[in-house]
């Protein structure tokens, strides 16, 4: 073991059942090897699994999005990419180095395997989520790029134009993406940019973003975050603890698309990068904030009463001949009783990216959600979300995007093996 990976996983020690965990790969489950506590920076989540981590393992604080288009036209070059991807994710998700040499081990006379940045630190929590765009399966030609056109799913298409779209291509689409997750935000960028520097000269990088205060909570044992308006975001989310939820919602089913069984255990993610008007916001009164989320702000309790997790009443009568929540209430026109029960698990994360022309703060909510089937659960509540919701009025829609994201990486696979055998 090279010094660099001592030094990373040194840290490593008080947390005997991370370390175990770790080598005993699917031997034990990601809740065991996440006993060195879901906040610490020892805790490790194992790469491989059933699923991907970083979906329903429990949401870290800090994000960093990266969506890369394909430059190779080879589809070997393409595979032994993810392959490389593959073995620099699983190191760095214990907490060792990219690469097997260690960022001050090797040679001075070659640039090391790993950039260096987070000797000392510990795993962080860090998850490294794998998802393919549209265009890996087709170009923008209709091309079939690597002999996966008939592979593409029905349900991976770019996301239509939504009403109050302002779409910024250069923040837009990707052949690929990495969420990285993380405790620690240098781990999260470590991770991405050596993913990355692997990549040289087969992808590059469409365009990245930066994330942090997860605005959701996936699992029971967490408490719920804040969003920059200052609500309690996440509340009624899939959890981690409804498996139940979780197969209806977010898994795919083998039979959910015959020619695309290989996405079976996966799921799509949606990204939108929303602008959040927050100087224009804080001038709303409180009672109008409340009114447009249909939440109170300091409980997260539905306006119809009773605490954070007790169910809205949408029936109940307000003053002047409507309801306590208000018919253009985000909870009520975004609540799966709108939407035929259609539920989704939302992943997303604050950012704020400097101030804009005109001095006003550059940030809002990079909101991402993972979904069974985006036709059912995302898009109508997009839509539905752009006509009739009170919040509109202070979000405008920079990004978005649609990917792919297979099911987890088995023992001597890569990621996404099933779709390229
Ligand atoms: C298309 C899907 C959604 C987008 C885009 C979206 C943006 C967005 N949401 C908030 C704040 C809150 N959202 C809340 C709940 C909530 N939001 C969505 C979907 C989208 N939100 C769903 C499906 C739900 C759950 C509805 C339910 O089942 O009750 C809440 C309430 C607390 C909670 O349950 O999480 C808040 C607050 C903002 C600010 C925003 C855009 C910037
Ligand atoms: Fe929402």
């Amino acid at each position: 073991m090279s010094v660099g990976r001592i030094s990373r996983r040194g840290l490593l020690g008080g947390s005997g059942a991370a370390v175990a965990g770790v080598a005993g790969g699917f031997a034990l489950s990601r809740e065991v090897e996440a006993a060195g506590g879901i906040d610490g920076t020892t805790t490790t989540y194992a790469f491989r699994g059933a699923h991907q981590a970083g979906i329903t393992t429990p949401a870290q604080d800090r994000l960093h999005f990266v969506a890369l288009d394909v430059t190779t036209e080879s589809r070997e070059e393409l595979v032994a990419l993810l392959e490389e991807w593959t073995a620099a994710a699983e190191r760095m998700t214990r907490g060792a180095g990219a690469g097997p040499v260690g960022p001050v081990e090797g040679s001075y006379l070659l640039p090391p395997d790993d950039t260096g940045e987070a000797i000392g630190l510990g795993a962080s929590g860090l998850t490294l989520t794998f998802g393919f765009g549209p265009g890996l399966f087709r170009d923008g030609e209709g091309r079939d790029r690597f002999g996966l056109a008939d592979r593409q799913p029905e349900a991976l298409r770019d996301l239509p134009h939504f009403p109050a779209d302002v779409l910024d291509p250069r923040r837009s689409y990707g052949d690929l993406c990495v969420q990285a997750c993380a405790q620690d935000p240098q781990v999260a960028v470590h991770a991405v940019r050596n993913l990355i520097r692997i990549g040289f000269g087969r992808v590059s990088v469409r365009w990245s973003q930066l994330g942090f205060g997860r605005t959701s909570s996936t699992s029971t044992s967490q408490d719920t975050p804040r969003n920059l308006f200052g609500f309690k975001d996440g509340t009624a989310n899939v959890k981690a603890e409804e498996p139940a939820a979780l197969d209806e919602h977010v898994w795919v089913a083998p039979e959910d698309d015959p020619d695309a069984s290989w996405l079976a255990g996966g799921t799509y993610l949606a990204a939108r990068r929303i602008n959040m008007t927050m100087e224009v916001w804080d001038r709303q009164p409180l009672g109008d904030q409340e009114a447009f989320i249909g939440r109170a702000k300091g409980s997260g309790a539905p306006l119809s009463g009773g605490e954070e997790h007790t169910a809205p009443d949408f029936d109940m009568p307000g003053s002047n001949d409507t309801t306590v929540i208000a018919p253009d209430a985000h909870v009520r026109v975004v609540h799966p009783d709108a939407h035929g029960g259609a539920r989704m698990l939302r992943r997303g994360y604050n950012f704020v990216d400097g101030t804009d022309d005109l001095g006003g703060l550059d940030a809002g909510l990079f909101f991402i959600a993972f979904v069974r089937d985006p036709r059912t659960q995302f898009i109508p509540v997009q839509n539905a979300m752009a006509r009739n919701d009170a919040l509109m009025e202070y979000l405008r829609f920079t990004g978005s995007a649609l990917f792919a994201v297979p099911a987890g990486v088995a023992e001597g696979e890569h990621v996404g093996h099933a779709l390229f055998s």
